[in-house]
């Protein structure tokens, strides 16, 4: 498979080891406007770069008809725009805030703790993500989708970074020298605190999952999320 890097820190390079070791060709590795390259000579093109930029990529593979993976993080505002212009130009798309098997079980497990604790009502949910410090976001792409699914599942309104008021799940985010990526779901009681947390040990797991979700797109249209691709 051919495939086009938008944004080549260190998501693509870890990208382009992976996928190299995988058999596949890295015919791009784009650092700017990325209406500036013909991307036609691609199968598909994976957006691993910065928030400001996130949206313009996406929607110009949608534009030169290429399948796009997207992980980059802090542009979703934008994200059901994005997913209409898929519809519209028949594209192809799936973002994840994160691409690891081991955050999408995560997921899962997140979703089914939150429904199991929606009578006990004696205890507080929050969340805490840890990240390395040249991290431009903040709470990260995963915590918000944590979040997200645990406001789905009880009877929380929504979430705030730090300072939540009564019925919001607060949020805190964490910069440490050199830290791929961790993230923990507390429910705090008087008696007793349940934690479940995960820890990536290095940039691997996101990268694999972001290869396979475009190894799955390539010959397809429409607009998925990982949950397609893994179960
Ligand atoms: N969904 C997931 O599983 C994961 C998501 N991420 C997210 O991916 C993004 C990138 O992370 P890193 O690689 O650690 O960041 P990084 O800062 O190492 O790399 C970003 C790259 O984007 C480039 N760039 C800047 N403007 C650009 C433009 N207009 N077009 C294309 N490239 C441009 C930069 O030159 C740089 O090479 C972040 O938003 C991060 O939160 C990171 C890890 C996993
Ligand atoms: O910026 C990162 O590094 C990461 N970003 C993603 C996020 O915002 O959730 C995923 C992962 O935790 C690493």
């Amino acid at each position: 498979m051919k495939i086009a890097l938008l944004g080549y820190g260190r998501m693509g390079k870890t990208i382009e080891r992976l996928a190299t070791e995988r058999g596949h060709e890295i015919v791009f590795k784009i650092k700017d406007d990325v209406a500036n390259y013909d991307l036609s000579k691609a199968d598909v093109a994976i957006d691993f770069s910065v928030p400001d930029a996130a949206f313009h990529n996406i929607t110009t593979c949608f534009e030169q008809q290429v399948p796009v993976i997207s992980g980059t993080t802090g542009w979703l505002e934008k994200y059901d725009e994005a997913v209409e212009i898929c519809k519209e130009k028949n594209g192809a798309f799936i973002y994840a805030s994160n691409f690891s098997l081991g955050v999408n079980l995560f997921f899962e497990l997140n979703r089914k703790l939150a429904e199991m604790m929606r009578p006990f009502k004696d205890y507080s949910v929050s969340i805490e993500e840890i990240h390395h410090t040249q991290k431009l976001d903040a709470p990260s792409g995963t915590a918000i989708s944590l979040a997200e699914q645990i406001i789905e599942n009880s009877d929380k309104k929504g979430w705030k970074l730090d300072h939540a008021a009564e019925g919001e799940i607060p949020v805190r985010a964490k910069r440490i020298e050199n830290v791929p990526g961790t993230h923990m779901v507390s429910y705090d009681s008087k008696i007793d605190s349940i934690n479940i947390e995960h820890i990536a040990h290095s940039r691997e797991g996101f990268a694999l999952g972001a290869i396979v979700a475009a190894e799955w797109i390539r010959d397809k249209t429409g607009v998925f999320t990982m949950k397609d691709v893994l179960f």
